[in-house]
């Protein structure tokens, strides 16, 4: 079996990589450890960039370097993001045969620019770039966030119990999709929320197409829930509460005669975006931060620079006012630590299909049919890149060292600063993630508000953090899914008991820069 593999395979193509069992062994592999097993496998290789046979034919050309990596996304047209991003979102959504008509009609812009798919980027960024659509956004999801920690203030000095993924995945999803929906948003009704985790949870399933009504039944049915709720709001009227996000996706697939249930039904798609990476990356962020009493003091030692204190006219009382404008200029250390945790648990794929043969950098021959994909955790994992510490987690690692008065750098901030296309949490090219600014600015603002406000205990081991696994994650999640819940007091802190709180957030300029576009 391995030499009918081999002898399809031309000597110009990147080189082929064998598996312990054949024809089957990187299936078996990448159902077991997912993105992970192309990291596995270019350790073990070291290639810039390799082949993956598959049994039903489908040839992957992994690529590991990023100057590979910039090559590929130089050529949007022939190495090709919208025929694989179109076919994923039909069937995710389960749409009709009249939709997929549509939306596959001219799917990469090969007569021109025109039609569905090559007009989603072009009301998706504007709607989450810099602007007044994003600050208006932002105008409803701060307080929002801060009313929801305010339901953390307890009446004792016993605190509250929370789980900390039950309670931000319930927080957010609630708060994001008040943002993105307005006042009719479906996402109030409790059953509408589970159904959505649901879904979430038998993606891959969906994705596989094997007997789903079996396989995947509860994620089915929770995405027909979801798809009534949605159909519900459309009928209503409700869409002209919601953001410029939400109303520009339905009326560019209304432009194109897409029917109100299949428009439904990719709404629940875009969801997945919206809601899973930011919602997990915020979990991720605050037990790095609280397990570890260094990396909170690091945290807390910065954040006075942007907070205010006014005494109330109450006896004792006083308002602590937090500028989140200005972390972008005084919190290195909280933006270095998302930039962390995102370096160690994003697992988003960028993938293009080609569609001719073509030479890439004159070297290797990628064949017509074939899938190019870009794994963030094979760069994040490279130790060419990040230096001999690439497994820790160092909270500091993305500062930008900064000389002390003798000219040597500080000890502390010894570490091999990455180049910026090394961070590919967020993508690249013509299909990076036009949630980044969003979601930074919400993961950062949640953090701030609990680190400034709230201790958090676990309630178990005697108070220490134990360690998270996340083996369960599903291999279409863009940011690991924790496998535990830790069960959490949450006490107010000491010195802030008579403290009310207020977070200011002006403008929507970018809170943080993290990827080479921006910076460029
Ligand atoms: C920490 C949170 C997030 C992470 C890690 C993340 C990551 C990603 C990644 C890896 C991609 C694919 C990039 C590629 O193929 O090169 C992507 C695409 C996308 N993301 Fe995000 N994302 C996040 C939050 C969001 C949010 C909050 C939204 C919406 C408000 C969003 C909307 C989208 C959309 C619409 C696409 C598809 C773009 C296209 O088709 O060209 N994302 N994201």
């Amino acid at each position: 079996i391995s030499g009918i593999v081999e002898a399809r395979h031309d000597a110009r193509e990147p080189p082929a990589l064998p598996s312990k069992i054949p024809l089957i062994g990187h299936v078996i592999g990448l159902l077991q450890k997912k993105a992970r097993y192309y990291a596995q496998l270019r350790h073990q290789q070291g290639a810039q960039i390799y082949s993956l046979a598959m049994p039903e034919g489908t040839k992957l050309y992994v690529v590991t370097s990023t100057k590979l990596i910039d090559a590929v996304q130089r050529q949007p047209k022939t190495l090709a993001f919208p025929p694989v991003g179109v076919k994923f979102a039909m069937s995710l959504a389960g749409s009709s045969k009249e939709a997929n008509n549509i939306a596959t009609d001219n799917i990469n812009g090969e007569d021109g620019d025109y039609g569905l798919s090559m007009d989603f980027n072009k009301v998706v960024y504007p709607a989450l770039s810099p602007g007044k659509s994003l600050e208006a956004m932002y105008s409803i999801i701060i307080p929002r966030i801060a009313a929801s920690l305010d339901g953390l203030k307890a009446e004792n000095s016993k605190g509250i119990t929370i789980g900390l993924t039950q309670w931000v995945r319930h927080e957010l999803t609630v708060t994001i999709t008040d943002c993105v929906y307005g006042l009719g948003n479906p996402f109030r009704e409790r059953a509408v929320e589970d159904a959505f985790w649901d879904f979430e949870n038998d993606l891959f399933r969906i994705m596989m197409n094997l007997l789903p009504s079996v396989s995947a039944r509860k994620g089915i049915q929770g995405r027909e829930l979801i798809t009534n709720a949605f159909l519900r709001y459309f009928q209503s009227g409700a869409l002209a509460t919601g953001s410029v996000f939400a109303q520009s996706r339905y009326a560019n697939a209304a432009k194109h005669n897409v029917p109100l249930v299949d428009i439904a039904r990719f709404e629940t798609v875009t969801l997945i975006g919206t809601l899973t990476s930011t919602i997990r990356t915020v979990i991720w962020m605050l037990y790095h931060i609280y397990s570890n009493p260094s990396i909170l003091s690091d945290c807390r030692e910065e954040v006075p620079k942007i907070m205010t204190a006014f005494p109330m006219s109450e006896k004792n009382r006083t308002l602590q006012s937090l500028d989140i404008t200005a972390l972008k200029s005084n919190c290195p250390i909280l933006g270095s630590t998302f930039q962390e945790v995102l370096r160690h648990h994003a697992l988003g794929t960028s993938v293009r299909q080609v569609m001719h043969d073509t030479l890439l950098e004159n070297r290797y021959l990628l064949k017509k049919g074939g899938m190019v994909l870009m794994p963030s955790v094979v760069v994040h994992s490279d130790p060419s890149l990040w230096g001999p510490s690439v497994n820790e987690f160092n909270h500091r690692r993305f500062l930008r060292p900064s000389p002390s008065a003798n000219g040597t750098t500080s000890k502390k901030q010894q570490h091999r600063t990455p180049p910026p296309s090394a961070f590919r949490a967020f993508g690249g090219g013509t299909t990076l993630c036009p949630g980044r600014h969003f979601a930074t600015t919400v993961t950062m603002a949640v953090t701030i508000m609990f680190v400034m406000r709230y201790e958090l205990r676990p309630l178990e081991q005697g108070g220490r953090w134990p360690h998270i696994t996340a083996h369960k994650t599903h291999a279409v999640a863009a940011v690991e899914q924790p496998d535990q819940e830790i069960e959490l007091e949450v006490t107010g802190r000491e010195g802030f008991e008579n403290s009310d709180w207020m977070f200011r957030l002006e403008g929507s300029e970018p809170m943080l820069t993290t990827v080479a576009e921006d910076l460029a």
